[in-house]
């Protein structure tokens, strides 16, 4: 299946679910994690608005998967243990948008350009080398629950209340000119208490 083919697919079902949750659980964080997330995110928000029930801090797309992504590839290029490293990435959940900030990366290993450039595309790339391996058997599936249940986990921590929950994901945004990115997002009762800027870069 393309990822067009997905897109059409994917769209009608996020647009059922959605108009489910407006009708049943208005006021619910929602963690969107079907694909391509750059589309589906806003297909939501179209169908809360809708409904009447848009709220700009609840509607999350779970970019998780990619952060996971680059603090594995740059764990293992710096020879740190994963546990203990942290790469924001932004931009959105698809090829080139994609954006691992390994400049900002912690702890720093200084690291080549050229081996920036490589973990940058490895990271990019990660969901097609899944894809293309899984060979017509579907996308990353373990991996995927790993990241929906980091993401998920940070939103219930921020709605019990915890201080400086913060996870990158994407969402309504003004950091760019686009009305959707993905970027550090600080999350509390309310769902996105604050989108954190890019930083230096
Ligand atoms: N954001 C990410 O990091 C990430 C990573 C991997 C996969 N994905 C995406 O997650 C989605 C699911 O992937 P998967 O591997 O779990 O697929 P899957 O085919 O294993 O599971 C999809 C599930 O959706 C159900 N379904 C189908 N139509 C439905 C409908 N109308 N209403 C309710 N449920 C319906 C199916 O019965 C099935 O259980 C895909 O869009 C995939 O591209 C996202
Ligand atoms: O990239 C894909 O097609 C699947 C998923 O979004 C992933 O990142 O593994």
């Amino acid at each position: 299946m393309s990822r067009d083919d997905l897109f059409n697919i994917n769209a009608g079902i996020v647009k059922g679910l959605c108009s489910a949750i407006a009708k049943y659980c208005p006021t619910a964080l929602v963690n969107m994690i079907s694909n391509p997330v750059n589309s589906t995110v806003p297909i939501a928000a179209e169908v809360f608005k809708k409904a009447g029930t848009y709220d700009e801090k609840k509607l999350f797309g779970v970019t998780t998967l990619d952060v996971v992504r680059g603090k594995t590839f740059y764990a293992e290029k710096a020879k740190i243990k994963v546990a203990y490293v942290n790469v924001p990435v932004v931009g959105g959940h698809a090829g080139i948008t994609i954006l691992p900030l390994f400049s900002q990366a912690t702890p720093k290993a200084n690291l080549a350009e050229g081996d920036i450039k490589v973990l940058t595309k490895r990271t990019q790339d990660g969901g097609t080398e899944v894809v293309e391996a899984k060979a017509g058997k579907g996308s990353a599936t373990l991996s995927m629950a790993y990241a929906g249940a980091i993401f998920a986990d940070a939103c219930l921590k921020g709605l019990n209340g915890v201080p400086d929950v913060v996870e990158c994901s994407f969402v309504q945004s003004t950091v760019t000119e686009l009305p959707f990115f993905a970027s550090k997002v600080r999350l509390r009762k309310n769902g996105v208490e604050e989108v954190l800027g890019l930083s230096s870069l």
